[in-house]
C-alpha cells in the first residue's frame, strides 16, 4: 500500500536477509562464468508500440543479482502495490497527496491514448497548436520585433525544472536546432548570468521566454524585470514589450501584472510538476530550437515509454528493472549514489537534469503517512559526459572505498562521424571497457605478471582492481528527439517506481522552502550592522533553544554578515 514504510514488505525482509547470507557469493565474474546465457537473462531490447521507431538495449547483467534476487525485487514491487499506483497515476487521481494534485506529465504528450479525468487534460492539444503556430512564426521571420527585424535570439528565464529540461533537451537535440536562432538560459539570480546574456543580445532581434509555473519565483521574476528594464531601455515604449515577451505558467494572473498578455502566455496546470515540465508549454524553448515537429517526436517517444511502463509485465518493464536494481544497491549495499554516464556528449546535461528530476523527487525523509522511514530513500544523482568523467573520477569509481552503480548510454552511431567515425569508435571502445574493467576488474595474479618481479608489495596492491562493481548498459541507434523522449521519461518512471516502494510522496518539494523564507528575512537585514538581528533564536524568543549559546550562534550567523557589510563595495 503506497505510505506503508517499504521495510515492512515481507520481500523486503527476504533481500535483507538474502543481503546478509549471500553478498559474498555475488562475484559477477563467477556468475557469468556460472550462465553462459546470463547476457540474454539479463537484458531486454525496447521497441516503442507505435509513433516513431524507438529501440534501445538495455544490459542489465552486470548487476549484482541473481534470478531469484530478481524476482524478489519484483515482489518487492508487487507488494509495494506499484502497478495500482502507476494506474492511479495515468487515471489523474491526486496520489501528490500533501498538495492535492494529480501527477500527469503523462498527459502533455498523451495523443489520445490515455483516458484522463482531469481538468486542464483537455486542453493540451490546444497549448501544442499554440505553440506550433507561435514558434512557425518566430522561426520563419513572421514574427517581427518592435523595429521590424527578425528574432534572432532567444532567452529562457527561469530555474529548476524551468531551465533545467529546456537545456538539456536543446543540447542533446543539437543537430535538429536552426543554428541561426540563438538560445540563451538564464537561472541564478547572481547578476552574472543576466548580465553576460545581455552583452550578446540585439534588443530589437531577442525574445525572453519568462519560464515559471509559479510566477513567483524570487530568481525568476527579478530576471525578468531586469531584461524587462534592459529591453525598455532601448524600445522605450512599454507596448513593444508584447512582440518581445512570452511567459510560460500556471499563473495568469501573475503574468498580467506582470505586463506579459495573456495572448503571449503558454499554459500549463498544477498537475505538471516542475521537473516533470519540458512537456508542457515550458518546452517552447525547445520548439523554437529545434522546431514543433521535432518538439512533437520528442513527445511521442516519450508517449511510447508511456505505453511500454503501462502495461508491460513487471519483469519485462524496464523501468521498473532499472528501479528495482538501483533499490538493491540504495537499501542493501548501502550505495549512497547513483552515477549516469551519457559517453554522447551531446548529452552532457543529462545527469545535472536527473538531479533535481530523481534528488527532488525522493529526497524525502517521511512516507506518505508520516513516518519517519528507517532505510535510505532517493540516492545522490551525478555523471558527466563519457569519457572526460575518465579524467576527473573514475579513480574513485573504480579502487575507491564506495560501491557507485553506473549507467553507461551511447548511441551506436554519431551524428558527426568525422575521420570515418575514427572519434566516435574510440568513444564506444570506452563504453564498452568501463563497465567491464568496473565488473571484472584486474586480479593480484594478474598485477604480478604485468609488473614483474622486482615490484613492491605496495606497488602491486596499488595496481589491482577488485572489480564486482556493477553497471548497466543501454544503448540504442542514434540520438533522435523520439530516442531521447523516451530516455527521460524511462528514468521519469523509474524514479515513480522507487518512490512508491519506498511509500514517499515524489511530488512535492517541501525541503526547498526553509532557505527561501530565511533568505528573504535576511535580505531584509543586509543594509546596515545594526539592521541585522540575528536569524535564529535570537530573532523569535519564542523559537526552541538550541543546543549551542545563543549568543554563539547569533554570533555565528550575524559575524559573517558583518564581513560582507564591512567588506562590500557597491
Ligand atoms: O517554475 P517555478 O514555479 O518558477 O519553479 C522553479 C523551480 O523551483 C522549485 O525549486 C520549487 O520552488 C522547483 O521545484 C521548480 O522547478
Amino acid at each position: 500500500m503506497s505510505g506503508r514504510p517499504a521495510s515492512e514488505y515481507p520481500s523486503w525482509k527476504k533481500l535483507q536477509q538474502t543481503y546478509d547470507s549471500d553478498k559474498s557469493k555475488l562475484v559477477l565474474k563467477e556468475l557469468f562464468a556460472q550462465d553462459p546465457q546470463r547476457f540474454a537473462k539479463f537484458s531486454k531490447e525496447y521497441v516503442s508500440p507505435d509513433g516513431p521507431p524507438v529501440t534501445f538495449l538495455l544490459d542489465y547483467s552486470k548487476n549484482l543479482i541473481t534470478e531469484p534476487i530478481l524476482n524478489t525485487l519484483l515482489s518487492l514491487a508487487r507488494e509495494a502495490e506499484l502497478e495500482t499506483y502507476r494506474d492511479k497515476m495515468f487515471a489523474g487521481e491526486h496520489i501528490n497527496t500533501s498538495e492535492d494534485r494529480a501527477v500527469l506529465h503523462v498527459a502533455l504528450r498523451n495523443f489520445n491514448d490515455f483516458q484522463i479525468q482531469e481538468a486542464g487534460a483537455s486542453e493540451v492539444q490546444g497549448v501544442l497548436a499554440h505553440i506550433k503556430e507561435f514558434t512557425e512564426a518566430v522561426r520563419s521571420g513572421a514574427w517581427k520585433g518592435y523595429t521590424g527585424k527578425t528574432i534572432n535570439t532567444i532567452v529562457n528565464i527561469g530555474i529548476g525544472g524551468s531551465d533545467l529540461g529546456p537545456v538539456m533537451v536543446t543540447e542533446a537535440l543539437k543537430p535538429y536546432a536552426k543554428r541561426d536562432l540563438t538560445a540563451h538560459f538564464v537561472s541564478n539570480i547572481d547578476g552574472t548570468h543576466i548580465a553576460e546574456t545581455l552583452r550578446e543580445c540585439d534588443p530589437e532581434r531577442t525574445l525572453f521566454i519568462i519560464a515559471s509555473k509559479t510566477f513567483t519565483t524570487q530568481e525568476t521574476i527579478t530576471n525578468a524585470h531586469t531584461a524587462r528594464e534592459w529591453f525598455l531601455a532601448s524600445a522605450k515604449d512599454k507596448a513593444h514589450v508584447a512582440k518581445h515577451f512570452v511567459a510560460l505558467s500556471t499563473n495568469t494572473k501573475a503574468v498580467t501584472e506582470f505586463g506579459i498578455s495573456s495572448t503571449n502566455m503558454f499554459q500549463f496546470w498544477d498537475w505538471v510538476g516542475g521537473r516533470y515540465s519540458l512537456w508542457s508549454a515550458i518546452g517552447l524553448s525547445i520548439a523554437l530550437v529545434i522546431g514543433y515537429d521535432n518538439f512533437e517526436e520528442l513527445l511521442k517517444g516519450a508517449h511510447g515509454m508511456d505505453k511500454h511502463f503501462k502495461t508491460a509485465p513487471l519483469e519485462q518493464n524496464l523501468p521498473v528493472l532499472l528501479a528495482v536494481v538501483g533499490l538493491w544497491y540504495n537499501d542493501f549495499y548501502g550505495a549512497q549514489t547513483q552515477l549516469l554516464l551519457p559517453y554522447d556528449q551531446y548529452m552532457h546535461k543529462f545527469a545535472d537534469y536527473f538531479q533535481q528530476g530523481d534528488m527532488e523527487s525522493n529526497g524525502k525523509f517521511v512516507t506518505k503517512g508520516g513516518q519517519r522511514v528507517d532505510y535510505q530513500t532517493g540516492p545522490i544523482i551525478w555523471g558527466a559526459a563519457g569519457t572526460n568523467g575518465q579524467h576527473s573520477f573514475y579513480q574513485l569509481v573504480h579502487q575507491g572505498t564506495k560501491l557507485i552503480p553506473a549507467d553507461f548510454i551511447a548511441p551506436a552511431t554519431t551524428h558527426n562521424p568525422i575521420r570515418n567515425s575514427l572519434h566516435h569508435r574510440i568513444l564506444l571502445s570506452n563504453f564498452f571497457a568501463q563497465p567491464e574493467a568496473l565488473a571484472f576488474g584486474k586480479t593480484e595474479e594478474e598485477v604480478r605478471k604485468e609488473v614483474g618481479p622486482n615490484a613492491s608489495e605496495a606497488l602491486i596492491k596499488s595496481k589491482v582492481f577488485e572489480g564486482n562493481r556493477p553497471s548497466n548498459s543501454i544503448m540504442f541507434p542514434k540520438l533522435t528527439p523520439a530516442t531521447l523522449g523516451a530516455l527521460i521519461a524511462l528514468y521519469e518512471h523509474k524514479i515513480f517506481t522507487q518512490g512508491v516502494i519506498w511509500g514517499i510522496n515524489s511530488f512535492d518539494q517541501m525541503g526547498v522552502e526553509l532557505g527561501k523564507v530565511l533568505a528573504k528575512n535576511i535580505l531584509a537585514q543586509l543594509d546596515k550592522p545594526q539592521d541585522v538581528v540575528g536569524h535564529d533564536s535570537s530573532v523569535s524568543p519564542h523559537f526552541s533553544l538550541m543546543t549551542m549559546p545563543l549568543t554563539c550562534i547569533t554570533l555565528q550567523t550575524t559575524g559573517v554578515i558583518h564581513y560582507y557589510q564591512k567588506h562590500r563595495v557597491e
